[in-house]
């Protein structure tokens, strides 16, 4: 067991419940630095509730949650937001479609979307163009958000989530409405990502097995709020356990790095 201090997400026993519905139900999740994760489960399984929680952006109903050592509920979460980059389908929504792409990154900085100041530090904008460029989408920096096709979007999303050097990063479902080249793009992007001894610990929610990226070393499987298998993901990855998750016989295959799923 490692210090707790190491931990960046160290949830124990967590329950989330709004109204009568039980949204998580006891769940224990333990994060290091080094791990890059997939959360994978069906609709309504509680995915995005766990994001949420990691994300500083609620606090657990029951149970304690601590992320990047600070424990949600004692914690001044306007202060630990930036340690954390996060992509949800709810923020990009919220970036305007006239905002310049460079200013979506750069505005990370200061933890608003919009720009609302006229000056920056080069320091900044040389980061988001750096970010930019690391994303195969530099050339872009000087057009509006709104005119990107959905990939440049999301790595943009991405590029945005990662300005403040976070400790951890966040994504919900970035391969949702990608077309297939698309998705394949990204996959291989965020599977650089996960190989860079550098990068911030990883945690990336998904329905389907085949946006799992090379080099995610871990596996939640959620399934009806509640933890069905979690761990390394070669234990955790099996046909087996992926039945349960969804609730109807499932085959598995794996070539090489990736993996595809199917109905039994
Ligand atoms: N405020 C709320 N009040 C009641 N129920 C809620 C509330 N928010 C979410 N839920 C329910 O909790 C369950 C889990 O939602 P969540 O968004 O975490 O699931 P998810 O795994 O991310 O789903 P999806 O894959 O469809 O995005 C869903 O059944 C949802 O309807």
């Amino acid at each position: 067991m490692p210090d707790s201090a190491d931990l960046v997400i160290n949830a124990a026993k967590v329950v989330v419940r709004r109204g009568r519905n039980t949204l998580l139900d006891a769940v224990d999740w333990q994060v290091e630095l080094d791990e890059r994760w997939v959360v994978l489960g069906p609709n309504g399984a509680g995915k995005t509730t766990l994001l949420n929680l990691a994300a500083g952006r609620m606090h657990p109903t029951g149970g304690t949650m601590r992320v990047l050592d600070e424990r949600l509920g004692r914690v001044d979460l306007a202060e630990l937001r930036p340690r954390i980059g996060v992509t949800t389908a709810a923020l990009a929504e919220s970036i305007p479609a006239d905002e310049k792409v460079l200013n979506v990154v750069v505005t990370a900085a200061w933890a608003v979307v919009g720009r609302w100041r006229e000056q920056y530090d080069a320091v900044d904008e040389e980061r988001a163009r750096e970010l930019l460029d690391r994303f195969g989408i530099g050339h872009l920096a000087d057009r509006d958000y709104g005119t990107l096709s959905e990939g440049e979007r999301k790595r943009t999303q991405i590029a945005r989530a990662l300005m403040t050097d976070p400790e951890l990063l966040l994504l919900d479902e970035p391969a949702a409405g990608l077309d297939l080249g698309g998705r394949e793009r990204l996959v291989a992007t965020l599977g650089e990502l996960a190989m860079d001894p550098d990068a911030p610990a990883l945690v990336l929610v998904t329905h389907h097995v085949e946006e799992i990226p090379p080099g995610f070393t871990h596996a939640m499987l959620l399934g009806e709020g509640a933890v069905v298998a979690s761990g390394l993901i070669d234990t955790v990855l099996t046909a087996e356990n992926l039945t349960k998750t969804f609730g109807l016989p499932l085959t598995l295959t794996r070539d090489g790095d990736r993996y595809g799923a199917r109905a039994a």
